[in-house]
């Protein structure tokens, strides 16, 4: 492509192409591609005795360049947050679905960067503000030149959504059977009803058979609100994907009362005390939390007796080495890993989803966004 001048895509054109399939095919890319070759136990290859294992690239497999994202305070006040997040995600593949309509199955590399800001604050504006608003930047990934400038405040809650619904699939669901995500019916709690909290909600309605969905939100008329939308919406949803029976939404007065009966957890607020305790879950454990908010520290949220209990699965390690430091429990592993090798959780497990956000994930659905859009045009 000719990128003389950059293309811009405001909100409205990404939102126009945003679709659940699209999204979790690329999101799902990001995460196996970020997880790095083992060395091969008393097999190494005689080139690489004493050097570094093989790299995805010369094994063909995807792989990812991203350092660890650069922070800026912006004035005096912690909770004001300029995050700069760069990508590049080389040798991946899309099929019809996640290239939004290119079914060319060739392998792409994607060379971007994230602009983010997390001014928490701008819920109390009249009228509010997203707290989260995000630009992307695509650039040529062969010669570096910049081709498009991507509203991402949308992608940035899309591609978080779709990382908790990919981590639920093979954390939760894939634990009892290879298609147990299409058969199983779950109870899905969601804590927080803000941009994050809604979208899981109806994304985890139109991805899975939710039974029974649970919200709570401090301020509860935003959670009356959201159940009240949800119902209306999937009712009026002519091509229903929310399986034989809609769910049957209902609002609560505590986090604790919202998670009680659920098997799966999405938990996404700027809470720094946790808001739901190990007492809190149900019994027979059996569930999965996607653990995905609580602004700088990412863990705040959940509190430390179910980190101690739970096997804690991350995006990306490499990140997790900077950003979760102090974690209450060990890193069992990453979901791409998870996804590359079949190695899932027990059934009876309580699983976590450390959520931190990845600029690749960022990269490959602008990447898909920016293909469907092209393909819009012809
Ligand atoms: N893991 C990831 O990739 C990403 C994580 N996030 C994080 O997700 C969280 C939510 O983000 P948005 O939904 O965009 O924000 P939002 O401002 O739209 O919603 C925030 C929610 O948190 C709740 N909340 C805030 N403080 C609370 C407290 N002390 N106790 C209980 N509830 C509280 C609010 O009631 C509201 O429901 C933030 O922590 C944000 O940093 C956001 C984007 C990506
Ligand atoms: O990954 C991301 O884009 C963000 N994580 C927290 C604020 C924004």
């Amino acid at each position: 492509m000719n990128t003389l001048a950059p293309v811009f895509y405001n909100a409205e054109s990404v939102r126009r192409v945003l679709n659940w399939p699209m999204v979790n095919e690329a999101v799902e890319a990001a995460l196996k591609a970020v997880v790095k070759p083992k060395a091969p136990v008393g097999d190494e290859p005689m080139d690489a005795i004493g050097s570094e294992p093989q790299s995805n690239e010369s094994r063909g497999r995807s792989y990812v360049s991203q350092p660890a994202r650069n922070v800026t305070v912006a004035s005096n006040d912690p909770s004001k947050l300029l995050l700069t997040m760069p990508a590049f995600v080389g040798n991946y593949q899309l099929t019809g679905n996640g290239a939004g309509g290119d079914a060319s199955n060739v392998a792409r590399s994607t060379l971007a960067c994230k602009v983010v800001t997390s001014f928490r604050s701008n819920r109390l504006l009249q009228p509010p503000l997203p707290s989260i608003n995000a630009n992307i930047l695509l650039f040529n990934a062969h010669t570096g030149e910049l081709e498009a400038l991507m509203a991402g405040t949308d992608i940035t809650t899309w591609r978080t959504v779709s990382a908790s619904l990919v981590a639920t699939k093979y954390l939760y669901f894939r634990r009892f059977g290879p298609r147990a995500e299409q058969q199983l019916g779950i109870n899905v709690a969601v804590v927080g009803c803000g941009a994050q909290g809604q979208l899981h909600a109806a994304a985890m309605c139109a991805n899975f058979r939710v039974d029974k969905l649970t919200l709570y939100n401090r301020t509860q008329i935003r959670a009356v609100q959201l159940a009240n939308e949800l119902r209306q919406r999937m009712a009026h949803d002519s091509d229903s994907c929310y399986g034989p029976k809609l769910p049957d939404i209902q609002v609560c007065g505590s986090a604790g009362e919202a998670v009680a009966e659920a098997d799966v957890i999405c938990i996404a607020t700027y809470a720094k005390e946790p808001l739901i305790r190990a007492s809190d879950l149900r019994e027979k454990r059996s569930v999965h939390i996607n653990a995905v908010g609580a602004g700088e520290v990412h863990f705040g949220e959940v509190s430390d007796d179910i980190y101690q209990e739970s096997l804690v699965y991350v995006d990306c390690m490499e990140n997790a080495r900077h950003e979760l430091v102090g974690l209450p429990a060990p890193i069992a592993g990453e979901v791409g890993d998870v996804i590359i090798n079949g190695n899932y959780p027990d059934e009876q497990a309580l699983t976590i989803f450390q959520s931190m956000g990845m600029a690749s994930e960022d990269a490959c659905v602008a990447e898909a966004v920016q293909t469907a859009l092209l393909s819009c045009d012809k």
